[in-house]
């Protein structure tokens, strides 16, 4: 899971969030991410895992807890040094429908522009841009693009930012199979330490390293792929089980999903 030899990139502690009432929406949560790992969160609708995600870029203030981004507390840090090290891309971001790709993809590089020459912010978003496969659309207004390629726009934006901690919110909605693959690839490539929520369980092996797992605000289960897929957890929070099965042309071992009958029934 953690590769120990390399820096601790965010430590979450004991974070606790209460929205309403006494029952707390997150729940006393801690986990560790190191440099270069790729950690999902899974669990079902409502178990707080946008709210957690929304704790660690300080867009909501916990009732106890702490989170310390490389070796510093992150409410001790001003917006700017935040979004130089942290980049969330999530379902809803407000932007403006009539900015083009080119527009939208250079607001990633705001946390940047008065540091650096603007040959590196114009290289930094046609790179993007080439590398999400949209280069194409890059004229285009925001208004006019496919659920698919919008969600293609948000990872360039978030990937010219280049932030030293990824957050990705349920990133591959409207992504078609392969684009699926090929977005979650690029990250991995580029090997940004990402925590991303995925609600598609067949990701998880492929391309996580740790995977945390909620239920009703707690953390109920942490590990390797494996470690979590094979848990009893798995039937117990998404009522889901796991097979493994020998693929018919590969002769690999793979992993299947498949809900449980009794929740079916
Ligand atoms: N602003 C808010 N005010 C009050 N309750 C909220 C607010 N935002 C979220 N909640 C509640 O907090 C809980 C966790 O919500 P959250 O959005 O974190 O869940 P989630 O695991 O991301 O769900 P999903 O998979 O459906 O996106 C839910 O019960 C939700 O109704």
């Amino acid at each position: 899971m953690n590769a120990p030899t390399s820096e601790n990139v965010l430590s979450v502690r004991d974070l606790t969030l209460f929205f309403t009432g006494k029952t707390p929406q997150v729940d006393a949560v801690s986990f560790e991410v190191y440099a270069g790992e790729f950690v999902s969160i899974i669990g079902p609708n409502g178990s707080g895992k946008s709210t957690l995600l929304r704790l660690i870029i300080n867009e909501l203030q916990p009732a106890c807890g702490e989170i310390v981004f490389q070796g510093k507390m992150l409410r001790t840090m001003t917006p700017m040094e935040r979004a130089r090290r942290v980049a969330l891309l999530t379902q809803h971001d407000n932007a403006d429908l009539r900015l083009t790709v080119n527009e939208y993809v250079a607001l990633g590089r705001i946390p940047w522009q008065a540091e650096r020459p603007k040959t590196e912010h114009d290289d930094a978003i046609a790179d993007a841009i080439h590398d999400v496969g949209i280069a194409h659309l890059k004229q285009v207004a925001l208004g006019k693009l496919s659920g698919g390629e919008r969600q293609r726009a948000g990872f360039a934006r978030v990937l010219a930012q280049q932030p030293t901690l990824l957050l990705l919110d349920e990133p591959t909605n409207h992504l078609d199979p392969l684009a699926r693959h090929q977005l979650l690839s690029l990250v991995k490539r580029k090997n940004i330490t990402t925590v991303a929520i995925l609600h598609d369980l067949e990701l998880i092996q492929p391309f996580c390293d740790q995977v945390i797992m909620m239920n009703a605000g707690r953390l109920v289960c942490r590990g390797t792929p494996a470690e979590v897929l094979d848990s009893p957890w798995l039937e117990k929070v998404f009522g889901m089980q796991s097979l493994h099965v020998i693929h018919p042309k590969s002769g690999k071992t793979v992993r299947i999903f498949e809900a449980l009958a009794s929740e079916i029934d």
